[in-house]
């Protein structure tokens, strides 16, 4: 039987993403006048040692005579460790666990800064080889063990060969003496690891390089064949999405691209090959040709509410996932639209304009008070319901009218058609969903039926509203005063022009589609749909999923988990466990969901199968999408 391989591990910015010395050097150097330029000399050494152009050695004892280390600092750099480690390291820990009897931690860092870090991947201490600090009897550090191999040049391949190892051995490490592992023949591969630091030079003696942990246990076979590797998933994420996203993306070790604006169609089905993951707002139109050139797309998030910019069928029917942030930026539209029916009640962006052109107009004519007016909201949903709550609170009447049955909140009252509603309201505000139904819901018959010098909202989608008729009607005086956030030709970017029958109109106050546009909005809605769709891509979770069934699982824990999405049609789960039993798979739990048009099956399986043998899942009549996760 061939003898098993030994992983050889550096320590500084491959296990972790510090450089000790330099984390030693910032906490034993705090406050001190010169620290900044000790600390530069400190790195700038630690980088001639790493990209071999400084004896390890030599670097090493000049390090530690730069710095006044004691005892209590290396404790402090000890007790936080096991935060520094790499996140791509973080997230394989299993690996790490169920390997450890085959691992090896080499370092010319020091004992009591690898061990805790050791013993958290549950590696041995008699696999952890590198150097000891030596003390004064006050607890100053003074140098390391000089007979330790790891305190000179050329240290690692002397120590690994000492070990003797029977079988293959790969080192996988950022710095020159890693690479002097392989190059002395005491390695049979050696992986430049990336993720924190990348040295050409390093890059260029290794027999691969490995961004991450995931491409490392890739490349040697570590995660099974099917597993794919998180940095090689390419995430898009267009409209200026938060950074809070981004970062929890990237975290988790997915490859995002994020750019500013939106893509038109034929822009978009450039850029939207070879992606695995896109993240849109309201402007991105996901067509079906977009989708239809989406080769390795698996799922779509809209970071916003509505999602009537995307084929939610097309995209159903190819299996891909789209995600929404249903609830995060509902307040802000709320506030917003109280904050617009004070200001035209008061007209305030009139006389505001007025003062800026050096115009003095204090009067009361046509102002008034928001109390004991009646709000007609149209559309009673996440938003409609809220701003009925607070215009309440602020002493308005609310009438509401909603396609569906919808809890009255308060004394809101439940207007049976739409006419009802814009006979009785002095204020109309419209919060429906952006379905192609309600394109010019409220146009020139419908104005008309609205109360003399009554005032409009629209902060749903620009559609909703015939513009041209509105235009019309605020000229006519028939309609007292809009506020529109919302229109149907908005401009891709902040760089392009803007133009609406609506310019120029008395008591109109325009606003460029911010009603979710806050702070506290962006940065919620970022979170939340990164962890929809990270919930997805980890373990298949299709909770608030748009167009696919829902199904809440928890993440796989000893297992391999299949992922198939298959169109709803007769004998599909049967042929589907017949395939999974001619490929030898036991099943540990399944789950089926459907709805009209699709079926998800997420299968547990044990982990011990021929992964060749899974490839007739793919030819299962129906199937649309199907996916391994491990
Ligand atoms: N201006 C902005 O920045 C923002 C705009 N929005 C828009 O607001 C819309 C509403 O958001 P939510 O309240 O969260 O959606 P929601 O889905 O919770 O509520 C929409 C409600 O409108 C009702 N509805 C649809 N068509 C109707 C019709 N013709 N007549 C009467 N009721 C109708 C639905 O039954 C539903 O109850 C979103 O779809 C989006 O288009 C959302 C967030 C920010
Ligand atoms: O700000 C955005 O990206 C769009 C907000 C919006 O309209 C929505 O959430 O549906």
């Amino acid at each position: 039987m061939a003898e098993p391989t030994t992983y050889v591990f550096d320590f500084d910015s491959t296990l972790v993403r510090i450089e000790t010395l330099e984390a030693l050097a910032d906490i034993a150097l705090a406050g001190a006048p010169d620290a900044a330029a000790i600390r530069a000399e400190v790195a700038a050494l630690t980088d001639q040692a790493m990209a071999g152009d400084l004896p390890f050695g030599e670097a090493l004892r000049r390090r530690l005579t730069l710095l006044p280390l004691t005892r209590d600092h290396v404790a402090e750099l000890a007790a936080r460790i096991l935060d520094e480690g790499t996140p791509s390291v973080r997230r394989n820990l299993r690996f790490f666990r169920e390997n450890a009897d085959r691992i090896v931690i080499l370092s010319g860092g020091f004992r009591e800064i690898i061990a805790p870090l050791a013993a958290h991947l549950h590696v041995p201490p008699e696999r952890v080889l590198c150097n000891d600090l030596i003390y004064d009897p006050q607890g100053r550090v003074t140098g390391v063990e000089a007979a330790n191999p790891l305190s000179e040049a050329g240290g690692k391949p002397a120590v690994i060969r000492a070990l003797g190892l029977p079988g293959p051995v790969v080192m996988i490490g950022d710095g020159w003496t890693d690479a002097e592992v392989r190059l002395a023949g005491a390695a049979d591969r050696f992986h430049a690891f990336t993720e924190i630091v990348r040295r050409e030079r390093v890059v260029a003696a290794a027999d691969a390089e490995a961004p991450s942990m995931d491409e490392f246990l890739h490349a040697e076979g570590l995660a099974g064949r099917w597993s794919y590797p998180r940095a090689r998933i390419r995430i898009l994420l267009l409209e200026n999405i938060h950074p809070a996203a981004v970062e929890r993306l990237e975290e988790a070790g997915y490859t995002v691209e994020s750019l500013k604006g939106a893509l038109d169609e034929d822009a978009l089905i450039e850029a939207v090959r070879g992606v695995h993951v896109l993240g849109v707002r309201s402007k991105t139109q996901v067509s079906a040709r977009v989708l239809e050139a989406a080769d390795r797309l698996m799922a779509l998030a809209a970071f916003c509410i509505g999602t009537n910019q995307i084929d939610l069928d097309a995209a159903a029917a190819r299996g891909v996932a789209v995600f929404n942030a249903p609830y995060s930026n509902t307040r802000s539209v709320v506030e917003l639209a109280v904050g617009l029916t004070i200001a035209l009640l008061r007209d305030v962006a009139d006389k505001s304009a007025a003062m800026h052109r050096g115009e003095w107009n204090k009067s009361a004519a046509g102002s008034r008070e928001l109390r004991g007016k009646t709000l007609g909201i149209v559309g009673y949903g996440a938003i409609g319901s809220q701003l009925s709550v607070l215009a309440e609170g602020l002493g308005m009447r609310v009438v509401f009218h909603d396609l569906t049955e919808r809890l009255a909140l308060g004394n809101a009252r439940r207007m049976n058609s739409l006419d009802a509603l814009l006979a009785e309201s002095d204020v109309v505000s419209l919060h429906v969903d952006g379905r192609t139904e309600n394109t010019a819901l409220i146009g020139a018959a419908q104005l008309s039926r609205m109360k003399e010098g009554a005032l409009l909202l629209n902060l749903s989608r620009g559609h909703v509203v015939d513009v041209g008729a509105l235009a019309q009607a605020l000229g006519a005086g028939r309609i007292g005063g809009a506020a529109v956030d919302v229109f149907p030709d908005e401009p891709a970017t902040n760089a392009d022009p803007f133009d609406s029958p609506l310019r120029g109109l008395r008591n109109v106050i325009l606003t460029p589609h911010i009603g979710g546009s806050t702070e506290e909005a962006q940065e919620a809605i970022g979170a939340f749909a990164a962890e929809r769709l990270l919930a997805y891509l980890n373990r298949g979770d299709t909770t608030f999923c748009v167009n696919l069934p829902n199904v809440q699982l928890a993440e796989v824990d000893g297992a391999h988990r299949i992922l198939h999405i298959h169109r709803n049609q007769p004998g599909v789960l049967a042929d589907l466990n017949r395939a999974l039993a001619a490929a030898g798979l036991n099943i540990l739990g399944q789950h089926l969901k459907t709805d009209e048009r699709t079926g998800y099956v997420i299968t547990d399986v044990d982990r011990d199968y021929d992964p060749e043998a899974l490839q007739s899942l793919r030819s299962v009549a129906g199937t649309l999408r199907f996916r391994m996760l491990h």
